[in-house]
């Protein structure tokens, strides 16, 4: 490692969240929020999953799911209450009746006819948290009562883990305490930013859409190692643990201000040695500007789905 490379060994695990704010659910001594989770499936579950390892009680989440199957599968893996819409038809409306914090997760195009048929249902001072890419504010707020708050949000599956990131845009009718409220919730299994609506689409194409880069880069790293003649569940495991391992060091430095990313990628490249003829190869083969064409379609995705879903109202 070369002067310039060097960097400062990172003091305690730099927190993955905020710290909550006194009086705040998770708090010592406060009633947790009761929480609805409508739909249940990749990222609601995996919200679910992160909340319940920290924060929320089971018998405090009422969630659903549109098919009975679906809601008894999900019912035995988190131990709580799921209402299936194809059972109940009113599964949605009874789930958010005794509420503090609706989580709506299903696809972008269920979701405003989700909120309009749950609106007559929520307690007025319950907090809406759309989890959808996409589904911007107005088109929220006009399908709620009117002065109900919401949150539009953009989490990623690693909440599941302990180890996600959110992003929150509160609303208009969204008060301090009700947004204080969400992310303290959700820093209770990831980090939290609070941002503008109009940042939204570029975090979609980082963090929102971000754990798949990585699984892919896993999933090519492991392809190249079966190539060279190891075993897949090795070459599987090797890819894993680089990317985790990687991931946590990188956020330690990082949020102790002792090393950026290139700093530490620079600290691997040993002058004239592997690493160095692996980074030549990327950037012969384009790396960079493939990186930034997938973040950009990712984003700009986002953005067509909006423009899509508001021409067809
Ligand atoms: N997947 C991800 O990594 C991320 C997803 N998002 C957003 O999360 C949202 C959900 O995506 P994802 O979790 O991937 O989708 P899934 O298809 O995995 O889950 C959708 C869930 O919604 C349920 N559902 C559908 N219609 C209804 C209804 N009317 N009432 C109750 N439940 C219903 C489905 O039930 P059933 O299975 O019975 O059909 C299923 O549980 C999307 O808006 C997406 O943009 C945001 C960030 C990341
Ligand atoms: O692919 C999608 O549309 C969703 C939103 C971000 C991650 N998954």
């Amino acid at each position: 490692m070369s002067s310039d490379d060097a960097y400062e060994q990172p003091g305690e695990p730099a927190q993955t969240g905020q710290p909550g704010q006194p009086g705040q659910p998770g708090q010592p001594g406060q009633v947790p929020p009761r929480v609805a989770m409508l739909g249940l499936g990749s990222m609601n579950g995996a919200i679910l999953s992160g909340l319940l390892a920290s924060s929320v009680r089971r018998e405090d989440v009422v969630a659903t799911t549109r098919s009975a199957a679906t809601a008894r599968a999900r019912a035995e893996e988190h131990g709580i209450t799921v209402l299936a819409e194809q059972e109940t038809a009113e599964a949605n409306g009874i789930a958010v009746e005794q509420a503090d914090v609706v989580f709506l997760g299903v696809k972008p195009h269920g979701i405003v006819s989700l909120a309009e048929s749950i609106a007559s249902r929520l307690r007025p001072g319950a907090v809406v948290v759309s989890v959808a890419a996409a589904i911007d504010l107005a088109m929220l707020e006009g399908a709620l009562a009117h002065g109900q708050p919401v949150i539009r949000s953009m989490p990623n599956t690693p909440l599941s883990v302990g180890l996600g990131v959110v992003g929150l845009v509160p609303g208009r009718h969204a008060s301090a305490a009700h947004t204080r409220t969400v992310q303290t919730l959700l820093e209770s299994c990831g980090a939290v930013h609070v941002i503008d609506e109009s940042q939204i689409d570029a975090l979609t194409g980082i963090s929102g859409s971000g754990p798949a880069y990585a699984f892919y880069l896993a999933e090519q790293m492991a392809d190249a190692g079966v190539q060279l003649g190891l075993d897949r569940a090795l070459a599987a495991d090797l890819a894993a643990q680089t990317i985790y391992g990687a991931g946590r060091m990188m956020v330690q430095h990082q949020r102790a201000g002792t090393a950026d990313a290139a700093q530490l990628r620079r600290a691997v490249c040993s002058p004239n040695g592997t690493t160095e003829r692996a980074i030549d190869a990327f950037d012969e083969h384009g790396f960079a500007a493939a990186v930034s064409a997938a973040v950009e379609a990712s984003a700009s995705r986002s953005a067509e789905i909006t423009e899509e879903l508001r021409t067809a109202e």
